[in-house]
């Protein structure tokens, strides 16, 4: 199968499903009635602020916890009350949790060796150098881990994972401990694998970059309950919530009333026809699609007052930095590829303005 390209559930060919689970510790609720499936050789990405829930999530589709209520099913069987070792998925922890005095190669056949494989040495030795090749280690398997880098000890652990062929691999902030270089060499290389051998992953982080990059589809967590679920494109492009579009770090969010069709925030009040049904009245602006223009030009449309702060530069992009009359602090987004940066004058004001068009408006009153 295809990796999906919508946030639709299909029950049909999912992997795995959860339906409607909970899971307390004493009176803190950490998962909500959370249901969600993954189909084949999908990569998923669990994103939410720390403590949202996304390790617990994790932690109950492997079999580390019970869960109070709901059920867990994985390859169409129900595996709610089976034990971690006999669900046959893969976990990569947070920190590999290799063993220090094997080499690269005994760590990766572990589980092979030591488990009911049935196969003969000779076996065990050719999938684990098959495995060790995939993750980029040829020629370092009879090194010792604590004589290899951080970026190659995640490899092992992936790799020791992989060995027992796992149809579905939980990664817990497998890139977390690398600098962004190998991060990035990683998401590719996790990315290749997946296509080589139709593993489907689930893939826990704290980064929204990590998550819309790697994902087919995204989860969104906040305080233990799943609040969307969907491609990158549609999280991205519509943002369920004032928190998901929070949690993607991506818009400036203006709070401000909602009555009759109009948004009044401190840029004025706005024709706002099309608006989200939410708790809060909030305005969001992409950082993206925001503009500056000298404080004495003509704007027909929103526009804010702001003082320019400082710039930051992204590689491919510049992030500019401006401070409201309120204190609210401003971003705005230039890609390179769309031409040299404008150049701003420290502590000078300038109005920030953008299209209504493609601001996303959420409120209690929805037309
Ligand atoms: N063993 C435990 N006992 C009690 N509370 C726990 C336990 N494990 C997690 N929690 C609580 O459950 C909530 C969810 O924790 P979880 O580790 O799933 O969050 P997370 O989204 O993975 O956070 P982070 O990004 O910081 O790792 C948190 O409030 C946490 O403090």
């Amino acid at each position: 199968m295809r990796p999906r390209t919508t946030g639709e559930v299909d029950l049909d060919t999912s992997v795995f499903r959860l339906d409607g689970v909970t899971k307390r510790y004493g009176d803190l609720v950490a998962l909500d009635n959370a249901t969600l499936d993954a189909g084949e050789n999908e990569y998923i990405s669990f994103l939410g602020p720390s403590g949202s829930g996304k390790t617990t999530l994790l932690r109950v589709i492997a079999g580390f916890e019970a869960p109070e209520a709901g059920r867990v099913f994985f390859n169409g069987k129900d595996i709610t009350n089976l034990p971690a070792h006999e669900r046959g998925i893969g976990f990569v922890f947070q920190n590999f949790a290799l063993f220090p005095h094997l080499s690269v190669i005994q760590n990766v056949s572990f589980g092979l060796t030591h488990g009911k494989s049935g196969l003969n040495a000779a076996e065990i030795e050719r999938r684990s150098l098959e495995m060790i090749e995939i993750v980029g280690l040829s020629g370092m398997q009879g090194r010792g881990v604590d004589q290899i880098s951080g970026g190659q000890r995640q490899r092992v652990a992936l790799a020791r994972t992989l060995t027992m062929q796992p149809k579905l691999v939980l990664l817990d902030e497998p890139l977390g401990a690398l600098d962004a270089n190998l991060r990035g060499r990683m998401r590719n290389e996790l990315r290749a694998i997946r296509e080589r051998l139709g593993v489907t992953f689930v893939h826990v982080t704290g980064s929204e970059t990590e998550a819309l990059a790697m994902g087919d589809r995204v989860v969104v967590l906040d305080r233990g309950r799943i609040i969307q679920i969907g491609t990158p494109g549609e999280v991205y492009g519509s943002p369920a919530s004032p928190d998901v579009a929070h949690f993607l770090n991506r818009f400036n969010l203006f709070e401000g009333k909602l009555a009759k069709g109009t948004f009044t925030g401190p840029f004025g009040a706005v024709p706002a026809a099309h608006a989200v049904r939410s708790d809060r009245d909030i305005y969001a602006v992409r950082y993206d699609r925001m503009q500056a223009v000298d404080p004495s030009a003509p704007v027909s449309g929103p526009a804010i007052r702001a003082r320019f702060v400082a710039s930051e530069y992204l590689g491919s992009s510049v992030m500019n930095f401006f401070e409201a009359g309120d204190g609210h602090v401003i971003e705005m987004e230039h890609h390179l590829s769309l031409g040299a940066p404008q150049t701003f004058e420290p502590r000078q004001d300038y109005l920030l303005t953008w299209n209504p068009e493609q601001a996303i408006v959420f409120g209690r009153e929805v037309a």
